[in-house]
């Protein structure tokens, strides 16, 4: 059986922590069942967001007319779109390629599973398996689409965010599409589709679209989407599928009155939530435990119940952002191998989250909403701005009262004026959101014990003492610990300390 210092499982966030430990000279195996590169690369964030670029200008160019732009005629065309976004999901094979040329690293193309409680089965492909034995084991396997049982879907066929970025993504957009699910994936892809000329369906679960957003701003988006002729169907469940001639027919229930109601199109978007990639790491050989909705419990420093092994990402049930798993690679890396003594270490915290949905125009949050402040006893006073009441609004030709004049709303504790909270809908919220996440980021913090059943010695030790950490607005490293969703901020971020480092 090989042995190795350094055993990763998945190679999205995790491949933050495989670098660290590769300079470090360790003994690295990295597992990898799909794609090198993880969802973000091959069928999330960048790919989406390559389409949704392309869907926003063609929004822009048609609300031109009122700051004087006309275009006839803008259309978005599919085979440049298609081949843009497949340039970059053909980098993946490049990723492994890196990794490859490292003496001290080895790839392994196949599905791990644990066989003990340091041991780890590598089944691949053609079914012959290889076992490995790690010091220390990172899980970064992700998630899934969670599909519903829905009767007649799997006899008609579906695609997911998966398979759309696989076998079945299309030569030509759809003429209809119905989308299950008003979430983030749900909402992009709808903003995409439209764009393309598909009428598109949405049959949402909750009686919001967006509902981890401000109610307002749920309420925002649907008028836009219905601007847009989307047909938004809110608050429904989803009884069975059924195909006639060319099209799939949905029957949909409403959830308070009990009507039920067809649509049909011809293809069906199924984007109801995600479920962990854990089902196939046989956890039940080690002590990792998992939570009630099957996500793998982590501590403020990523470790599991097992000892000498962690869990990032959306495996392990907090916030299934790409920022958020960077952040936390990003502090496993920084406390296990860059030699730090264990009183600089960092641990995450969550309460600032940033989010960001790309749909036109876009959603961003950070913090508190107004419902959690109050839930948590602030006394709460909220203050509101519209585009249209800001020079840079009024030059986007925002008018006060229009349906499309976007706002951003704060949540401020009365008593002490700090903002709990910050949400953004309209004209690039992505970027405006930022100085928020930071703000609320930064500061002195102590460490706050999360799961306190979860300690190893050395967390046990930070917590007795108790750890803190200040966040200086005015040091170069704060703004790479700080959680930045926007990807070319991001990317900014990361070369400022990269730049830094190097000098
Ligand atoms: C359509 C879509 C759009 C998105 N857009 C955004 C966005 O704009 N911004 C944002 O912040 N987030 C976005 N997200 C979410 C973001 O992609 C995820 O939060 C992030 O990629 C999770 O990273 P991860 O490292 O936890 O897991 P992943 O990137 O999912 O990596 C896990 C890897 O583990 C592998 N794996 C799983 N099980 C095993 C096993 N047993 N053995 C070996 N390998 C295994 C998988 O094949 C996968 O490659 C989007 C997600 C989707 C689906
Ligand atoms: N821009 C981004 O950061 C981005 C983009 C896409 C996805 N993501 C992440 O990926 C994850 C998955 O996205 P998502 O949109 O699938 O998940 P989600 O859980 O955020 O939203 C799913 C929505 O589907 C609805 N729903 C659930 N079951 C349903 C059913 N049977 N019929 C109809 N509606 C149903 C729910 O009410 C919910 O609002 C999210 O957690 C999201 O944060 C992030």
């Amino acid at each position: 059986m090989k042995q190795y210092d350094v055993i990763i499982i998945g190679t999205g966030a995790a491949n933050i922590i495989a670098d660290a430990a590769i300079r470090q000279h360790k003994q690295v195996a990295i597992i990898e069942r799909g794609r090198f590169g993880g969802t973000c690369l091959n069928r999330g964030c960048i790919p989406t967001k390559v389409m949704v670029t392309a869907a926003n200008l063609l929004c822009e160019i048609r609300e031109g007319a009122r700051i004087g732009i006309t275009a006839e005629n803008a259309t978005l065309d599919w085979d440049t779109l298609a081949r843009r976004l497949w340039q970059k999901i053909d980098e993946s094979p490049a990723i492994q390629a890196y990794y490859d040329q490292f003496p001290n690293v080895d790839t392994y193309n196949g599905t791990a599973s644990f066989t003990g409680k340091k041991t780890i089965a590598v089944t691949k492909a053609d079914g012959t398996a290889e076992e490995l034995e790690g010091r220390q084991i990172f899980i970064g396997t992700g998630g899934r689409t969670n599909i519903p049982v829905l009767p007649g879907l799997e006899e008609c066929g579906y695609i997911t965010s998966e398979t759309f970025f696989g076998p079945k993504f299309p030569g030509k957009p759809y003429k209809s599409l119905i989308v299950i699910g008003g979430g983030p994936i749900g909402c992009e892809f709808s903003h995409v589709f439209e764009a393309a000329g598909t009428q598109v369906t949405i049959v949402q679960h909750n009686v919001r679209l967006l509902p981890k957003e401000e109610p307002e701003i749920s309420a925002f988006m649907l008028r836009q989407f219905q601007n847009r002729h989307i047909d938004v169907r809110l608050n429904q469940d989803t009884i069975s599928v059924r195909r006639e001639g060319d099209e799939k027919v949905l029957t949909i229930r409403n959830r308070t009155d009990g009507t039920t109601a067809e649509v049909r199109a011809e293809e069906i978007l199924v984007a109801p939530g995600i479920r962990p990639m854990t089902e196939l790491l046989q956890l039940e050989h080690t002590d990792v435990r998992l939570d009630s909705r099957g996500y793998i419990e982590t501590n403020e420093f990523l470790e599991t119940s097992a000892d000498g092994i962690w869990a990032l990402g959306d495996v392990n049930g907090r916030a299934p952002f790409r920022h958020k798993a960077n952040y936390e690679a990003e502090i496993i890396a920084h406390n296990l191998f860059s030699h730090m003594p264990r009183e600089n270490w960092r641990w995450a915290q969550y309460d600032a989250v940033p989010a960001v949905t790309y749909t036109y125009p876009e959603t961003a949050h950070t913090g508190l909403t107004e419902e959690g402040a109050r839930k948590q006893g602030y006394d709460v006073e909220t203050a509101v701005n519209h585009y249209s009441a800001s020079a840079k609004g009024y030059a986007l030709g925002y008018e006060p009262g229009a349906s499309d004049d976007g706002f951003i709303k704060l949540i401020i504790d009365k008593t002490s004026k700090q903002i709990l909270g910050a949400h953004i809908v309209g004209h690039e919220a992505s970027i405006l959101i930022q100085p928020f996440v930071n703000l609320l980021m930064c500061g002195t913090h102590t460490v706050q014990p999360l799961r306190p059943d979860i300690a190893s010695a050395d967390a046990q030790y930070l917590r007795d003492l108790p750890l803190t950490r200040t966040l200086d607005p005015r040091s170069v490293y704060t703004l790479s610990e700080t959680m930045t969703p926007h990807p070319s901020l991001s990317e900014v971020t990361m070369w400022t300390r990269y730049y830094y480092e190097k000098k």
